[in-house]
């Protein structure tokens, strides 16, 4: 029978857990999130943010988005306390109970849609809550359990920030938001299956099907390879469209070269660590080629 975790005893715990709440949102994600989703505010504004929208708005997507990741982590325990990578986390730990986790992603999700219901618009509140339902619920309870093509698909959610960002200052979709969403979306296949390579056998061992579990590591890297030229393609698509000028465009270019040489040597010459090193270097690439779309709107 499957292990429960259990609720620690209260008296055990100190008053106030800040590291283990602050563990609970996956915070370094989040900051990643918040970070696309400034950058879909400033790129659907030609001119300076209105600052007190803009901030509140970004607050409201990151309280949702760190609500999800708390949920994630409640409904997750069971397999979180299998893996070595996320045995730590404060509920297989039994550093915080249950009860404690969910009080607290349900203020957070609170104080998130009351943000964006006063600071952007009913669009936003609404996707926001549907990507929050995609990762938290789709994602996690089904998917991830059902299918190695989980993370391609829950990844839409991941990938949404930007357009949450974009439409709470527009109040619309727009199709340069969706290709910002299309980026992440394309991008998220290498960055989660190096690392489903280099811990193949947690989840294995909690029995999660992911792409190298159920196809192997040499069909998942051949995957990681035509999606790093995929996204390749796909980082033009700002250029074709005149969203994004030069600047970006050589930015883009030599990250993608890079990621896709990180590819080749993962899948024709490995060193032990290729894996983890590609997973690393996913999550820079992503990082500065949000920086450059922001700096090559404002400064060309
Ligand atoms: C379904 C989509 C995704 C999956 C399955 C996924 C999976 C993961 C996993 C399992 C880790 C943990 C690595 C560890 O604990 O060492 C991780 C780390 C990370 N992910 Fe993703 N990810 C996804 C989407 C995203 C998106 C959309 C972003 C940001 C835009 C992102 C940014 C990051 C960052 C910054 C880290 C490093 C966190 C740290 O160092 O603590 N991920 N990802
Ligand atoms: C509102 C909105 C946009 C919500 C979604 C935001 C969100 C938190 C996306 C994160 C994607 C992510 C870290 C997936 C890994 O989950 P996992 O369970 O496979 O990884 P784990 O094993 O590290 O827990």
């Amino acid at each position: 029978m499957a292990k429960v975790i259990s609720t620690p005893h209260s008296e055990h715990l100190p008053a106030v857990n800040w590291r283990s709440y602050y563990q609970l949102t996956k915070p370094k994600v989040i900051y990643m999130l918040m970070l696309t989703a400034l950058v879909g505010m400033c790129l659907a504004e030609s001119s300076w943010l209105p600052p007190i929208k803009a901030i509140f708005s970004l607050l409201g997507i990151g309280l949702v988005c760190a609500s999800a990741a708390a949920i994630n982590q409640i409904l997750d325990r069971n397999i979180d306390d299998k893996m070595a990578r996320t045995q730590g986390r404060p509920l297989p730990k039994g550093r915080l109970s249950v009860t404690k986790a969910g009080q607290f992603a349900a203020v957070l999700a609170v104080l998130g849609f009351v943000c964006l219901l006063l600071a952007a618009n009913l669009l936003t509140t609404v996707l926001t809550f549907l990507s929050m339902l995609g990762y938290a619920v789709v994602y996690t309870v089904f998917l991830k359990r059902a299918t190695p093509q989980n993370i391609v698909i829950g990844g839409i959610a991941g990938a949404m920030p930007p357009m949450l960002g974009w439409t709470a200052m527009t109040g619309s979709v727009d199709p340069n938001g969706l290709l910002l969403v299309m980026i992440i979306f394309t991008w998220t296949p290498p960055h989660f299956w190096a690392l489903a390579i280099h811990r193949k056998d947690d989840y294995a061992k909690a029995d999660i099907p992911m792409l190298p579990v159920t196809h192997g590591i040499g069909f998942t890297k051949t995957c990681i390879l035509l999606y790093t030229l995929l996204l390749f393609v796909v980082c033009l698509l700002p250029l074709l469209t005149g969203m994004s000028s030069w600047l970006y465009g050589v930015v883009v270019t030599a990250l993608n070269l890079w990621f896709i040489r990180h590819a080749i040597y993962l899948k024709f010459a490995p060193q032990p660590n290729s894996a983890i090193k590609t997973f690393k270097f996913s999550i820079i690439h992503l990082m500065i080629l949000f920086i450059a779309l922001l700096l090559d709107h404002w400064m060309l």
